[in-house]
This record gives structure tokens, C-alpha cells and sequence, in this order.
């Protein structure tokens, strides 16, 4: 029986490369795809992993209607034995409706990857409605880790490595991607740093800081900065 699969982490997880993976698989035995995305890093009409691999998709902007789309390829003689969906975060919740309907209506298998939640840790509305609606949801296993060393879980927006919590849901953007003054990044890290708004250069920030150096301890600095760093970890 078809389903729908989705497969959901961090940013920087792997998400894109396992969908990269799917892909090579099941065309190397001779099974054709159609693959959907939006907003890529690599631009419209790609689906990008970090590992440098790249494939053509079909770019889902507003309003683009999945389900007419096959029905349309597929009528015209074309061929589709599954489905992938990429940044499906971006997607309207009315698109991962068509994406169930694909599953139900022609039977196809629809393999969907996306982050759940944004910046400020809210669920997008097209991976809520995927959580709502998946036959099976799989958090990715290759584990994104926290600056402290904890499993990542949580999606941070960074501006000069300090996080921020205003600004629009949609900012495409990349983890160690901060160039210049006040451009977007963005940082993964474990729900208590998230909450504390404490990224890799703030918490680096605060274990150099005199006011947190012990004076009168008697210890070597490179062991006063390790205690400050296991302070911020606490
Ligand atoms: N230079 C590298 N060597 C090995 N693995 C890498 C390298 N760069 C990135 N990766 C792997 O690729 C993952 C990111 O893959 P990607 O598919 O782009 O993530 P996602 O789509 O979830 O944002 C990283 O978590 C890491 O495991
Ligand atoms: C947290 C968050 C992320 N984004 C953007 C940034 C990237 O372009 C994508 C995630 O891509 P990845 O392949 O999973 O790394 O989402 C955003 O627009 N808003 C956010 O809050």
C-alpha cells in the first residue's frame, strides 16, 4: 500500500541527502520519480544537499497545484512511480493535501522531508499539516548537534551570531553562512540553549568574559575558561 513518509529534523540533518539517496535508488532500478521543492538554497528547480549533489525539480510556488500537476504529466503519457517533496516546510497546508491525495488517488509512494518548526520554534503550516496528515513521520537519525555537544532539536536565527526572535517565518538561509554585518544565519542547538537564545558565539562570548573568570582561584586560565564554558553548559 502507498504511503505518505515524512522525514523530519533539524536544519543541516541530512534531510535532503537521504531524498537525494531515495532518488538514486529507485531510479537505478529503473523507477521514475517526480520531484517537488521550493525555495532550495541552490535555486528554483533544484534540490540541494551539503554534500554537493544536486537534481532538477519541479519548483512548487503559491498557489501550484501537485495533485493537477501529475494528473496532468501522467495523462500526457508521462511516467511516475513515486514521489519526493523537499522543504516541504514551505509548502501550503492545501499542497500536502494534494500530496495525500497523490498517495490515495494514484498510489503512489510520496516521500516528504521538511523542519517542523521555525526560529522561534513554532511548527510551519505545511509540517503541521504533514504531521496531521503522514502515514509515517520519521525524525532523521543522523543527529545535529548542539555547540554544547547535546542533540540538536531546535532551528535558531542568528544575526551577528546573536539569535533573534522577530522577523519574518520565511528567510531562506544556511547554518555557518554569516558573511557580512546583519546578514540572516542560522544555528542548531538543544532546547535549553534555544530557550536561553544561547548560541555557539554567545556562549563563547560569556566564558571570555572577565566577569565570569574566576580571580582569586589560583587555577590556570585555560582552566578558569573551561569552568566558565561548563557554567553556561549547566
Ligand atoms: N564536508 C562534509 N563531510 C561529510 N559530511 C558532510 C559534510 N558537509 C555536510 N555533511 C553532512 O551533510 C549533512 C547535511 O545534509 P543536507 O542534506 O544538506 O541537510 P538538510 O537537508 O537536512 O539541511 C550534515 O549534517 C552532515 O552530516
Ligand atoms: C528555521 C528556519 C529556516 N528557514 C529556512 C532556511 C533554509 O533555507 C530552510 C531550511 O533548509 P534545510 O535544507 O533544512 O537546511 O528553511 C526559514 O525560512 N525560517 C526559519 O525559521
Amino acid at each position: 500500500m502507498s504511503e505518505l513518509a515524512f522525514f523530519c529534523g533539524t536544519m543541516d540533518c541530512g534531510k535532503s541527502t537521504l531524498a537525494l539517496q531515495i532518488e538514486h535508488n529507485r531510479s537505478a532500478r529503473g523507477l521514475q520519480g517526480v520531484i517537488f521543492t521550493r525555495d532550495d538554497r541552490a535555486g528554483e528547480g533544484k534540490l540541494s544537499s551539503r554534500l554537493g549533489l544536486v537534481t532538477d525539480a519541479v519548483e512548487a510556488t503559491e498557489g501550484f497545484d501537485l495533485y493537477a500537476h501529475l494528473v496532468d504529466w501522467l495523462s500526457q503519457g508521462g511516467r511516475c512511480d513515486y514521489v519526493i517533496a523537499d522543504e516541504t516546510q514551505f509548502f501550503a497546508p492545501e499542497q500536502i493535501d494534494q500530496l495525500a491525495r497523490i498517495v490515495d488517488d494514484l498510489e503512489l509512494d510520496v516521500f516528504a522531508f521538511g523542519i517542523t518548526t521555525d526560529f522561534r520554534s513554532k511548527l510551519f503550516p505545511g509540517s503541521q499539516r504533514l504531521v496531521e496528515l503522514a502515514d509515517r513521520i520519521e525524525v532523521l537519525q543522523v543527529e545535529a548537534l548542539c555547540w554544547c555537544g547535546s542533540r540538536a532539536t531546535h532551528n535558531a536565527r542568528t544575526v551577528g551570531g546573536s539569535m533573534v526572535v522577530e522577523g519574518a517565518q520565511v528567510v531562506v538561509g544556511d547554518v555557518n553562512a554569516e558573511g557580512s554585518a546583519g546578514e540572516i544565519g542560522y544555528e542548531v542547538l538543544c532546547r535549553r540553549h534555544h530557550r536561553r537564545r544561547m548560541t555557539a558565539a554567545s556562549a563563547r562570548a560569556v566564558t571570555l568574559s572577565p566577569d565570569v573568570l574566576p580571580v582569586d582561584t589560583g587555577q590556570e586560565p585555560a582552566a578558569a575558561s573551561r569552568q566558565g564554558l561548563d557554567n553556561q553548559r549547566r
